[in-house]
Order: C-alpha cells, then structure tokens, then sequence
C-alpha cells in the first residue's frame, strides 16, 4: 500500500544571535542553516497494517507525515501511496486518507461541531447516506451525541480529540495518519480512542501510521515499530522483535545488542527479558545519543 523510497527533506533555518544589534543587522543579513529533517528514509507498509512511528523531539515524525499526507514536498526521493504521489495527486489522493494531527485542529473552531462535519461532508462530496451511516457509526463509537452542537472552541481537549478523529474517518478513508492522537487526554479517553483505532483497523481494514510518545499506546495498538533519530531510520520490526533483541535486564547484553542495532534492522534475536517497550525506548535512545 505504502512504498517510501529514500525520502530526503531538510529545511533552512535562520539563525539570529539575541540583541538589538544582532536584530537590525538581520534586517539587511541573515544567516541560515540547514536542518536535516529526513535523511534516506525508506520503508513499506502493508495493507491493514498498524504501524507505531516513534522518535525523540524534532527526529522527523510530523515531517515525514506530512510528506505522506502531501503537506510537504520533500527534496528527493520518492513516495507510492495506493498508486498516488501524495504531493503531486493531492485533490484525488487526499479521499483516500484521514489525518489528525493532535496539535493542530482541522475543525472550524467557532461554529458547532455538526456544522465543522457537514461542511466535510459537502468538501469531500460525500453521498447523503453514506454520511449518514458513518457519522451514526462514529458518534456511537466515540461516544459524540453530546458534544455535536457545541462549538468547538468549548471543548476540553479530549472531546475535541474524539471530534478531530471522527472528522478524518467521515469520508471512509482506507488509510489514517494519526500525528498523536492521545497527547494531553485522560487515562479514560486514552482507552477509548486506542480501542476505537483497533475497532476501525480490525473491522474496516483501515491502515494506521501512529506518531506517539506514549509507549502504551504503542503496546495497545501497534505490531510494528519504526524508530527514527536525527533524521535516520534506526529501526524497522516488530514490537516482538525489538522486546526479544532489547528485553534483557543485563545491561552488558543490552550495550552490546544496542550496537548490533545500528548496523542492522533486522528482528533476529532471542527473547531474554521482560522491560516494557518504554524502558527499552529509553534504552534505544540513550544508545544512540538521542
Ligand atoms: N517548517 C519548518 N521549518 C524549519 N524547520 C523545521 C520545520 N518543520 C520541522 N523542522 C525541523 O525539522 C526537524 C524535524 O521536525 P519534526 O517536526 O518532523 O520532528 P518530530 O519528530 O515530529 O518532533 P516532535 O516529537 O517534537 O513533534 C526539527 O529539527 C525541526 O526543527
């Protein structure tokens, strides 16, 4: 379904020492860097899969969404998503896809939530009773009925997260993005929305690339990980996999197993230990001086 091939992407920052001085002088110079956000990366991701994207702060998870969602061109490389070039067949692409980003709201914040969903639905060009089915379905699952004519803006942030997602699964898509999801909600609605993305994967065969930093939803929902650090992917395998390669609690294995990784993504390995995906997730970082 999803073929990434050797994606770059580096963005130039402008850079200003503090001051006045340093201030107006940037009015006439400035000076750039260059940050590179994504380095190579390639991977493949199956149909029906639930794939965890996982990284420190700034290692190029929402980066590499949004090449995928066709938000950002990147500089080379090439990306296949059910046959579309995400940034160059955005309008026919974009039916095929849901996204949610946590920090960042895709719903009109003034008005009533039913009308944010009604203009998707008019934008997407949804038939009337396919929409009616859906929104049926999700505000079931989602547990909405009380929430769909407040505006949004009066939400707390979980009911709004529980909104976000339903309006990226109004127009049926067959892949999801989800930029995390459960970022600043209750243990309560963590639950819910790990178990209606299971439902969605299990029942509808929806694909799911999950960015997190919440290893229990990593644990709740996906089979396989891919770790990316300063740009780089470090690691593609199963969450299986990783706990058999990391899973020890003798810190000399894990030093010389943690080695082993950075030459090779492959899953080999026996299985020695019983840390949680957390505690070996530190472990990874710490080892590649994340
Ligand atoms: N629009 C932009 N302009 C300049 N630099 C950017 C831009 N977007 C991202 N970057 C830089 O690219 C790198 C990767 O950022 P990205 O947002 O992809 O990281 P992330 O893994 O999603 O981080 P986080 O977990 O903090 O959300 C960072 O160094 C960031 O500063």
């Amino acid at each position: 379904m999803i073929e990434v091939n050797g994606i770059s992407k580096s963005f130039l920052v402008s850079k200003r020492p503090p001051g006045l001085a340093h201030a107006v002088k940037s009015l006439f110079r400035r000076e750039y860097t260059v940050v590179e956000a994504l380095q190579n990366i390639s991977f493949t991701i199956g149909s029906g899969e639930i794939v965890g994207y996982i990284g420190p702060n700034g290692a190029g998870k929402s980066t590499t969404i949004k090449t995928m969602s066709g938000i950002l061109v990147p500089d080379s490389g090439t990306c296949s998503i059910m046959g579309y070039t995400p940034w160059k067949d955005r309008v026919s692409y974009v039916k095929n896809i849901g996204v949610v980003f946590g920090q960042r709201s895709q719903l009109w914040w003034d008005v009533p939530v039913l009308d944010s969903f009604e203009l998707l639905r008019d934008i997407y060009r949804i038939p009337p009773l396919e929409y009616r089915s859906t929104l049926a379905l999700l505000v079931e699952t989602l547990d909405l009925q009380a929430l769909l004519h407040t505006p949004v803006r009066q939400l707390s942030l979980g009911q709004r997260m529980r909104c976000e997602i339903a309006a990226s699964l109004l127009h049926s898509p067959s892949l999801l993005f989800l930029d995390e999801p459960t970022i600043g909600l209750d243990a309560v609605s963590k639950i819910a929305v790990r178990q209606f993305i299971k439902t969605i994967n299990e029942e509808k065969g929806v694909t799911v690339i999950l960015t997190t930093h919440d290893m229990n939803d990593i644990e709740a929902l996906a089979s396989r990980l891919l770790l990316i650090g300063k740009g780089k992917l470090l690691y593609d395998g199963t969450v299986q996999g990783l706990r058999s390669r990391y899973g020890s609690k003798s810190g000399a294995a894990e030093a010389s197993q943690l080695q082993q990784a950075s030459a090779s993504t492959s899953e080999q390995g026996h299985s020695t230990g019983s840390l949680s995906i957390e505690d070996i997730v530190v472990q990874m970082y710490k080892e590649y001086a994340l």
